[in-house]
């Protein structure tokens, strides 16, 4: 999608979303990953893609000395059992009181009361931001499993917006939902970035990358996390804006996503960001 005409109402998110990815490139920070069996490939491709560094760091007995040198924690419950709860919990709580920023992606929060409770007992250890679509963000918010088909969301981003505000004023976590729109939400501010295409949802653990992505994007400026999701959400779409140019179908989406992300420069980033301001 062509932004040249678009106007941001002086935000410069173009701006702020290409210094984000530049600052990613130029410093690779580490993150640390505490991910489902079922994205660790593409999480990790998708970090190393836009420069980042990824480790799949997650036994109990490693937290409390590798914690402690990385520059974001991701944790994502994609595939969640009780056995692995414990280096959770104890990756977060140490990466908020080391003042690191940790980011939690809430893999169908909405379809069991376990997984609901996990999430919501992390949520207690104050994530940065907190990715999910759209029924994921509406149990938390309701704190009441609901409505979902497992991983994927019966809802659309927008169905989630109040739902997205509560569970960030209720936080203090920056909370972003995502769908044909993504929405960004601090709990006051609120921001929809329109990038990305409707294959990504064919691909499985999209969302995983792009909670990763924020994960990055957060670690090189903890204290913009809001710009930071956003540019992250952006600039993942874009890259599979671009990929869809060449792809035949999702498992070239795939490929091509991650070629793309790795190749974006400056022009392409800065035409085609297309992140508004939301009443
Ligand atoms: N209809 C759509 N149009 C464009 N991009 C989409 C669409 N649906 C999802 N995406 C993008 O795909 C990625 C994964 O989002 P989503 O499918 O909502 O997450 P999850 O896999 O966690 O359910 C995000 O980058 C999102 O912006
Ligand atoms: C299919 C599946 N099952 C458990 S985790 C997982 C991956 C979910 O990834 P995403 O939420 O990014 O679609
Ligand atoms: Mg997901």
């Amino acid at each position: 999608m062509d932004n040249s005409n678009i106007h941001q109402q002086g935000d410069c998110w173009e701006d702020k979303a290409w210094n984000l990815l530049s600052k990613v490139r130029q410093q690779s920070p580490l993150i640390q990953c505490i991910t489902n069996f079922v994205s660790m490939d593409i999480v990790a491709n998708t970090l190393l893609s836009a420069g980042a560094s990824p480790a799949m760091i997650h036994a109990v007995d490693e937290i409390c000395e590798f914690t402690p040198v990385v520059h974001a924690l991701c944790i994502n419950v994609g595939t969640l059992t009780p056995e692995w709860l414990p280096a959770m919990k104890s990756a977060a709580a140490l990466a908020a009181e080391l003042g690191k920023p940790w980011v939690l992606d809430p893999v169908a929060a909405a379809a069991s009361s376990f997984r609901l409770k996990a999430c919501l007992d992390l949520i207690e250890l104050k994530p940065t931001v907190i990715r999910g679509n759209g029924s994921e963000i509406i149990a938390l918010s309701n704190a009441s499993v609901g409505h979902s088909k497992g991983v994927d969301s019966l809802h659309t981003s927008t169905d989630a917006l109040e739902a997205a505000k509560s569970l960030a004023q209720a936080s203090g976590s920056v909370v972003a939902v995502s769908g044909a729109v993504d929405l960004i939400t601090d709990g006051h501010r609120f921001v929809g970035a329109h990038n990305g295409v409707p294959m990504m949802q064919l691909i499985t653990a999209t969302g995983c990358s792009v909670t990763a992505l924020i994960s990055a994007f957060v670690a090189v400026d903890p204290s913009h996390a809001f710009e930071a999701a956003a540019s992250a959400l952006s600039i993942f779409g874009i890259a599979g804006e671009m990929g869809m140019n060449l792809a035949k179908g999702p498992a070239s989406l795939r490929v091509h996503l991650i070629d793309s992300l790795y190749n974006l420069n400056e022009a392409t980033v800065k035409n085609r960001v297309k992140i508004t301001s939301l009443p």
